[in-house]
């Protein structure tokens, strides 16, 4: 998978590149990253990429002439048989999701505009951005770090990218739930007890516990999550029997 990246601070995505389970996909080859500067467009000798917004206003907006250049390059430099979309990242995106993550994760190639100041000229979304996404309702100083994330959270659902196959498998928002509670050695620490269950080896017993745990964690957190996921008649078991398990 290709990724084109417009941005103002390319070595940025070092904290990505160079490290971990998304620094190995690229070593692999199995991912890879170009980068291309809007500064690189701007037409001036002072290599102007922000201007004044109309109409007043704090702060300052990227100017829509290097952007689409940039753009333009990230998508040729891709080399694509199908022209990659291109997804701009900011607060007034889509939610970005595991959904997303998985669909984006099936793309041959993405390109990502990392919008910087308080954001970029219209012109730029109405000519040059297929899809507008948000990492969540907050503002940072840039798409970098948004963009950073939500490739990470792709990478790693391409098949050969994780060791072991069956850990983005089992992230549990694969199924819409919270993730259990896990545990590793010692056995005793601080006067806690790993949960028997998990020294059993009864394999069916430790999968049907992690599930019951996932269910009760997702309706004692995050009861949104569950509205959207049909409960099959013996999760719907657990659940019940989780929530005694509380208050006996
Ligand atoms: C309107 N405005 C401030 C703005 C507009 C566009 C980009 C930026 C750069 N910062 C970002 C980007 C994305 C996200 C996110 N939630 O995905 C948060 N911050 C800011």
């Amino acid at each position: 998978m290709k990724f084109g990246i417009v941005t103002l601070f390319p070595e940025m995505f070092g904290a990505i590149t160079e490290h971990g389970v998304t620094g190995r996909a690229i070593k692999n080859q199995i991912v890879q990253m170009q980068y291309v500067n809007p500064r690189e467009f701007a037409g001036d000798v002072h290599r102007t990429v922000d201007s004044r917004p109309y109409g007043g206003g704090p702060g300052m907006l990227m100017l829509a002439n290097p952007l689409l250049q940039a753009i333009d390059a990230a998508k040729a430099g891709l080399k694509c048989s199908d022209a990659p979309r291109v997804v701009y990242v900011s607060p007034q995106g889509k939610p970005f999701d595991q959904a997303a993550a998985q669909e984006f994760s099936q793309r041959q190639a993405i390109v990502f505009v990392c919008g910087r100041y308080e954001g970029i000229d219209e012109r730029v979304i109405d000519i040059a951005v297929d899809e507008e996404w948000s990492l969540g309702d907050f503002v940072v100083s840039g798409g970098e770090l948004p963009v950073m994330a939500m490739i990470d959270a792709t990478v790693r659902l391409i098949p050969g990218v994780l060791g072991h196959k069956d850990s983005a498998a089992e992230d549990s928002f694969f199924q819409g739930l919270l993730d259990c509670p896990h545990y590793t050695r010692p056995e005793h620490f601080a006067g806690r007890d790993v949960p028997e269950v998990l020294l059993s080896g009864n394999h069916a017993l430790i999968k049907r516990w992690r599930l019951k745990q996932a269910l009760g964690r997702t309706w004692q957190r995050r009861p949104d999550l569950l509205e959207r996921r049909e409960l099959s008649k013996d999760e719907r078991k657990m659940l019940e029997e989780f929530i005694q398990e509380l208050a006996p």
